[in-house]
């Protein structure tokens, strides 16, 4: 038995199938990544099945989306495999799951209801999410769809960091800090305590991809995070702004901007993108080298140390810096430029170790001397929506037993 992990992105849907043995998740055998799902991109397939690798560009039929193309492709390729283990549930990454659901939870109709209404905070996301789980459930009927949620880590923000200073009964609408990237942080944070023990201690996780953002973890829990009530707040993004003082959105309203004008003014036209005028692609700009693609690069990677400076406060110090998502794996120069601006902490970079990381489960790369472990831990959203499909189907086979026991 086999469960699927399902994680659409803002520009990429993976996928991965982890085989259970007695219950436990294991390391995936299929692993795919459909990138270039932003508009204008030109989506690809690549996937790893029993070690052999894939690609193939991706048919995007005329009257469908790249993102249905992308789906329909993972789906045949499922049903293709050979001996492929069976699958008993389809896990779905959803960045979304308000204040009602702060736990992985079986998808129903009425689930998917109230997730849909969560659709204008994450409009980015959540509608391919639903999508996905929409898709998958009809194409899978009889297996259990499971919804894993981004917010859920950051459940444990106390109230002083996840409320905004606004009146009470907006809090009390739901209108407060949330938090995402909660499968990544979930996962960086059991591979660190599984390689230091001080991932126990005062962390902060940074998830750097076309999404970006920094969590700050004592003990292993969130308590506090650059995302907010919707996934355009912290730092800047691929095509997100980031933090934006609200006078701005006050004085666009002035000026006759409409909704639609602004959300896509700040999801899709700003970050990396907007500032370059060139790409929201952290690889195109660093190829590209001109003046707009540098300043770019500079405010993102000022950005991360800014925002990293706040959460470090809200720590009281730092034990454990750690590198993760596609910018974060992979960008050898911004982890040397975030770590060389944080030496006041007393980081220390080893730069021959930078530069070996990239593709390691989890390396180290502080130097001796360093007063704070810096590691690079590529993430896997997959894994732990897959461990939390897992844990509920055991939890729902548990009662069971638990019930039939208390009765003998
Ligand atoms: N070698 C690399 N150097 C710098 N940036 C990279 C590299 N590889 C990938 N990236 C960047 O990672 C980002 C995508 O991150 P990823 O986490 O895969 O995205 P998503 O949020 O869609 O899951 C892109 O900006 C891409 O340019
Ligand atoms: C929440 C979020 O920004 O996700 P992603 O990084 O997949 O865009
Ligand atoms: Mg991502």
């Amino acid at each position: 038995m086999a469960i699927l992990a399902v994680n659409a992105g803002s520009s990429s849907l993976k996928f991965s199938l982890h085989p259970l043995q007695d219950g436990q998740v294991q390391p995936f055998v299929l692993s795919g990544n459909i990138q270039g799902l932003e508009p204008q991109g030109s989506p690809c397939m690549d996937w790893t099945y029993r070690g052999k690798k894939h690609s193939e560009p991706l048919a995007v039929s005329a009257g469908s989306s790249s993102f249905e193309a992308a789906l329909h492709n993972v789906r045949a390729l499922v049903n293709r495999l050979e001996a492929a283990p069976d699958i008993e549930a389809i896990a779905h990454r959803v960045v979304h799951g308000g204040g009602v659901f702060t736990q992985s939870v079986l998808v129903t109709d009425e689930v998917l209801q109230r997730l849909a209404s969560f659709n204008s905070l994450a409009p980015l996301h959540q509608p391919h999410n639903l999508e996905g789980i929409r898709q998958f459930r009809a194409a899978f009927a009889h297996l259990p769809q499971i919804a894993c949620f981004d917010t859920a880590f950051h459940a444990s923000m106390p109230e002083v960091d996840f409320a905004f200073a606004l009146p009470q009964s907006l809090q009390a609408q739901g209108v407060r800090r949330y938090g995402f990237h909660g499968l990544s942080y979930q996962y960086i944070m059991s591979v660190l305590q599984e390689q230091t023990l001080r991932g126990r201690g005062r962390v902060v996780m940074a998830h750097l991809g076309n999404g970006a953002s920094l969590c700050a973890a004592l003990a292993g829990s969130s308590v506090a995070t650059t995302m907010g009530f919707s996934a355009l707040d912290g730092l800047m993004m691929g095509t997100r702004s980031g933090a934006l003082d609200a006078g701005v959105l006050l004085y666009l309203m002035e000026q006759g901007w409409t909704h639609a004008q602004m959300e896509k003014l700040l999801y899709k036209q700003s970050g990396l993108l907007g500032v370059s005028g060139i790409s929201a692609d952290m690889r195109k700009l660093r190829a590209d080298g001109s003046e707009n693609a540098q300043r770019a690069i500079n405010q993102f990677t000022h950005r991360v140390i800014r925002e990293t400076g706040a959460l470090v406060a809200c720590l009281g110090g730092l034990d454990v810096l750690a590198f993760s998502g596609g910018i974060g794996e992979n960008d050898v120069e911004l982890r040397a430029h975030v770590c060389e601006r944080l030496s006041w902490l007393g980081i220390r970079m080893d730069a021959q170790r930078n530069q070996e990381a990239t593709g390691k489960h989890a390396y180290a790369i502080h130097a001796p001397d360093s007063s704070v472990e810096v590691w690079v831990i590529p993430t896997d959203e997959g894994r732990v929506a897959a461990r939390e499909a897992a844990a509920l189907l055991e939890q729902q086979r548990t009662p069971l037993v638990a019930a039939g026991s208390a009765l003998a």
